[in-house]
């Protein structure tokens, strides 16, 4: 009974498997076809909301907003580059130019301070009396601290959350009436891991991120009746001048370069993915190594060992500055 039971099994076996192996190539071909098509179709979509799209940056003259300058300008983009020093904004417009294909535009530059609340509605005035409208506004200037709490003079932490809170959300404010007098319109912000998690002798820079993280979540909500996109984007550590440009306790700048810092991700690499999720509307990126984005998590799944972990981080860095 058992054998011929087997016997009549095999062949139907074997039918199966050759199905099976027939079947299964064409079928993961069919679907690499189809996601290769899909990739392909979210490309085109992608590189069509970028080309010929205003877009202004803030903190073009540096970092991670030049790379963003530059990935924008290559994508088509007609730029607005904002930053406090024309001279270094009219040296890059050059270079950029120099870069020039049919596909760019020549970028536009406007020159204020973003800790000076006066000259921040003149500034998008000018911007707004230059193109009309604004597609994506990247808020990404910002400055960086160093310093403990009790040692720092409040002038330092008010500079900070102006440079870094006040002046982006008034720059967005600002910009805003005539995104939603359009129907359209996407505002981008570079925001920090340390939006998400605070750690010792960051105490200005990382409020400021807290803050920044706040506000622009509520506006996302805010503006979805509007079809107007918010991205926020929370690096971790970028090789960049922010160690170096950093304010310290009595104001002055830290002017080191920091290791953390120097090992970071490329700032090229950074802009590169600020691109793709900007042109896929993504609602937030986190853009860090494993252990940055471990202590997201942890700070929110047992906050006790999170807080642990940051006092002793404190303990080590005090005594290492007072040996
Ligand atoms: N580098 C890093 O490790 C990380 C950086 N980030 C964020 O990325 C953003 C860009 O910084 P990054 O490129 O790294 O640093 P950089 O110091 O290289 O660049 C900062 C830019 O912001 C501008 N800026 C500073 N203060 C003002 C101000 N008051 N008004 C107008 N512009 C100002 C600077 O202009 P100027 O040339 O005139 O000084 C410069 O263009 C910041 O928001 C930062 O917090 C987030 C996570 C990690
Ligand atoms: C389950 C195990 C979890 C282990 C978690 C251990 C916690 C380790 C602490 C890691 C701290 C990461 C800090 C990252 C900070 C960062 O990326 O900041 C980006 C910046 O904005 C840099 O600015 P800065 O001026 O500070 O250079």
């Amino acid at each position: 009974m058992v054998s011929q039971a087997t016997r009549r099994f095999v062949p139907k076996g074997k039918l199966m498997d050759y199905i099976t192996s027939m079947a299964i190539v064409p079928l993961l071909v069919g679907c690499m076809g189809i996601f290769g098509l899909f990739k392909l179709l979210q490309w085109v979509r992608m590189k069509a909301y970028i080309q010929d799209s205003v877009v202004v940056i803030t903190g073009a003259t540096s970092g991670l907003g030049k790379e963003c300058a530059k990935v924008f300008h290559a994508a088509g983009a007609k730029l607005i580059l904002c930053g406090r020093s024309q001279e270094k904004l009219e040296e890059f417009v050059s270079e950029l130019s120099a870069t020039h294909s049919r596909k760019t535009h020549r970028p536009h530059i406007v020159v204020f301070d973003l800790a000076d609340s006066d000259t921040i509605v003149p500034a998008a005035n000018e911007i707004l009396q230059y193109t009309g409208y604004v597609d994506i506004l990247i808020n990404n200037a910002g400055i960086s601290y160093r310093g403990t709490i009790m040692d720092t003079a409040l002038e330092v932490d008010k500079k900070v959350m102006e440079t870094n809170y006040f002046g982006p959300v008034a720059l967005t404010k600002a910009i805003l009436p005539s995104m939603i007098a359009k129907k359209q319109g996407h505002i981008v912000v570079i925001s920090s891991i340390q939006g998400k998690i605070s750690i010792p002798f960051r105490s200005a820079y990382a409020a400021s991120k807290h803050a920044t993280q706040a506000f622009f979540d509520c506006l996302r909500a805010e503006m979805q009746q509007h079809e107007i996109d918010v991205t926020v984007i929370c690096p971790g550590y970028i090789q960049t001048n922010l160690s170096l440009n950093a304010l310290t306790a009595d104001g002055s700048k830290y002017g080191v370069m920091d290791k953390n810092t120097a090992s970071g991700r490329s700032p090229a690499e950074v802009a590169q993915t600020v691109l793709t999720a900007v042109g896929k509307k993504k609602k937030e990126v986190m853009v860090a190594d494993m252990l940055p984005c471990l202590a997201v998590f942890l700070r929110t799944l047992s906050p006790r060992l999170f807080f642990y972990i940051m006092a002793m981080r404190a303990k080590k860095e005090r005594k290492a500055k007072d040996s």
